[in-house]
């Protein structure tokens, strides 16, 4: 089973004035020049799916220039029914959501909606650049399929700013410390376990699609690496609780010198290994290619699995940046019943005679997209 969006509309989104399109269930070509809005297109079903675009923090950005207020809508077809999804944010209001035509007074109502895996060259970067990237990366497919850890993100994140404040004041008050430290180590417990199972999960999915991927040459092992969890293991709840909170302790002092929260999950790693060997900082370019790829995919069973249903795949002109065999895997991938949006300047990339009859192919020029009716053929 798949879930599928049917329908999109936009009002002054990025450089779309005004947009209306149907998509199939199977299969979508958004082809088009440079800067004609392919990627806005993804970011406006991502942005449906979580809340947040892929590419930039600042929701200001998606509003189209010159306009007040952007409006995305979605139909959804999911195996109990259709769901219409609708979001405004504007220069003068908050973002709101509405599901079947209801205002839901929090965005993390989203979660169990519209469900999306994205793969830009940006993520290309997942394993030789920062930690953030990585955690972003867990964040983002747990918050889709969890709207208790995505609450819980959402707390740990404002009491680590809000500690952090503290940190910064000539006096601290301990009190207050004291407070935070309890609730910090509460949520960040949720965090951490929820992300190192995931990763517990993810790893042999992982390591079966790199192992495909490399001709069964070379081992993928993924681990969590936390201050608060035992590598490898399965943690528990209340001791990882205890081991933040005594990790807290160890550091007050430090943290106190640079004014800064040092422990708990916003400091974790995901651990790549290819053939024995730490891929964050040893993986050559094909290596990073393939483990990448490898992840994705797992990160879109994983999402499976746990949703009962896949969710979309969205691919922002990755073709391109693959070779021939990588590409195979990531488009066979496509075919077997996910519903997917491929952004694409040269066809050709696509190896299109291994297309799928249910496709759809679309051209994108300067913010209007219109479907070409011959298709791939
Ligand atoms: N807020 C905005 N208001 C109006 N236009 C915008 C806004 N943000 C971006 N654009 C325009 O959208 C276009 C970029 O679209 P997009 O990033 O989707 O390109 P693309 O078709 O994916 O191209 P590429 O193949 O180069 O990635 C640019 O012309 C840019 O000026």
């Amino acid at each position: 089973m798949r879930l599928y969006l049917a329908a999109l509309q936009l009002e002054s989104f990025r450089n779309y004035d005004s947009l209306s399109i149907r998509f199939s269930p199977g299969l979508n070509v958004l082809h088009g020049d440079n800067a004609q809005g392919k990627t806005n297109l993804l970011e406006a079903i991502h942005f449906l799916a979580t809340g947040k675009s892929h590419r930039t923090s600042r929701d200001q950005d998606l509003i189209q220039e010159g306009k007040d207020a952007l409006r995305a809508r979605a139909e959804v077809v999911r195996k109990t029914g259709s769901i219409d999804l609708e979001l405004q944010y504007g220069h003068e209001t908050r973002k709101q959501l509405k599901i079947n035509g209801i205002p839901e007074r929090k965005i993390a109502r989203l979660v169990g909606s519209l469900a999306a895996v994205l793969f830009s060259p940006d993520d290309l970067q997942l394993l030789k650049g920062p930690p953030s990237g990585r955690r972003r990366f867990l964040d983002l497919e747990l918050s889709q399929i969890s709207q208790n850890y995505l609450h819980h993100l959402m707390t740990y994140n404002r009491l680590l700013a809000q500690r952090n404040t503290l940190l910064k004041q000539p006096v601290v008050d301990e009190g207050l410390m004291a407070v935070y430290d309890e609730q910090l180590v509460e949520s960040g417990a949720q965090l951490i376990v929820r992300r190192a199972e995931a990763v517990r999960r993810l790893s042999p999915i992982a390591a079966r699609y790199h192992e495909m991927l490399s001709d069964g040459r070379e081992g993928l092992r993924l681990a969590y690496q936390s201050q608060g969890a035992d590598e490898g293991g399965q943690p528990d709840l209340l001791e990882t609780a205890d081991r933040l909170r005594r990790a807290l302790t160890r550091v007050r002092h430090e943290e106190r010198r640079r004014q800064v929260t040092l422990v708990g999950p916003h400091r974790d790693d995901l651990a790549i290994w290819v053939a024995g060997r730490d891929a964050r900082l040893y993986a050559s370019q094909g290596q990073q290619r393939t483990a990448v790829l490898a992840l994705k995919l797992a990160e879109l069973q994983f999402m499976t699995e746990e949703i009962g249903e896949a969710p979309l795949l969205l691919l922002d002109d990755v073709a391109s940046e693959l070779d021939p065999h990588r590409r195979h895997y990531l488009l066979a991938a496509v075919q077997e019943g996910v519903q997917s949006f491929i952004t694409c300047t040269d066809l050709d990339d696509l190896m299109v005679r291994q297309w799928p009859a249910e496709h759809r192919l679309f051209r994108v020029r300067s913010g209007t997209v219109n479907l070409d009716e011959k298709g791939l053929a």
